[in-house]
């Protein structure tokens, strides 16, 4: 199959109604979402909680496309089975949350699972250069990860562009995530990211009762990269 470089959205399921997640990722995949993008954080190598293994493999039912899970958790290595078992098709770890990021690397895709690795806004490009050969997707932060709805940090637009040179012809997915919105995609599209994940912008415009708003919100981020 060819690699799928088109311009895919992957709602975080963070901003979305925790009551109702079930419903939620039906209803945002209804609309149109490409991706749906899971926050695992631990209150450790995050300032926040959201959850883990069990609330995944609760939603894998009701999540028909790809299901995204980027953890912001450290260690990494120990939770890796839980989170294949889930259901998990990608699994984005920090590669500032261990020192040993290849064997986290080779652990996710020996799981079964495409393996992702993200970068803080405040890690350079550089740090991932060596890694390229073990990753199906970069993740740029464009916020500092452990909450939702922050101002996007425009650092990471040069930084989209230098890695995806580096990248080339690989078929490596550039996601990013963080304050998206239809003002800031196009910035973060053209500078070479595929996946945009929108927490805010997506499941802060409707809810499960008025499920349109989501359908909008991701129409008007593709009309503005279009
Ligand atoms: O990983 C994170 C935050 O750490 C994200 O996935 C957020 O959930 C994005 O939320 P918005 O900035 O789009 O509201
Ligand atoms: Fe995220």
């Amino acid at each position: 199959m060819t690699f799928d470089r088109s311009l895919k959205i992957a709602p975080s399921i963070l901003a979305a109604d925790f009551a109702a997640l079930g419903a939620e990722c039906e209803a945002a995949e209804a609309q149109g979402a490409d991706w749906m993008h899971l926050d695992v954080m631990d209150g450790h190598y995050v300032p926040n909680i959201s959850f883990g293994p069990a609330i995944c493999a609760a939603l894998r039912p009701h999540i028909r496309k790809v299901m995204d899970v980027h953890l912001m958790i450290a260690p990494v290595d120990p939770y890796i089975e839980a989170f294949a078992q889930a259901g998990a098709d990608f699994i984005t770890a920090h590669v500032e949350a261990g020192p040993h990021v290849h064997r986290t690397l080779q652990a996710i895709r020996a799981a079964g699972c495409k393996a992702g690795v993200a970068l803080n806004p405040g890690t350079p490009a550089e740090a991932v250069a060596d890694l390229l050969d073990e990753v199906d997707l970069l993740l740029p932060m464009s916020v500092n990860p452990g909450f939702g709805g922050q101002k996007f940090i425009q650092t990471v637009v040069p930084k989209i562009r230098k890695l995806r040179d580096m990248v080339g012809d690989r078929p490596i997915h550039i996601q990013v995530d963080g304050g998206i919105d239809p003002s800031t995609a196009p910035l973060v599209a053209e500078a070479g990211a595929d996946v945009l994940v929108a927490g805010s912008a997506v499941f802060g415009k409707g809810s499960v009762d008025a499920p349109e708003g989501y359908g909008d919100a991701m129409r008007a981020i593709r009309e503005a990269c279009a």
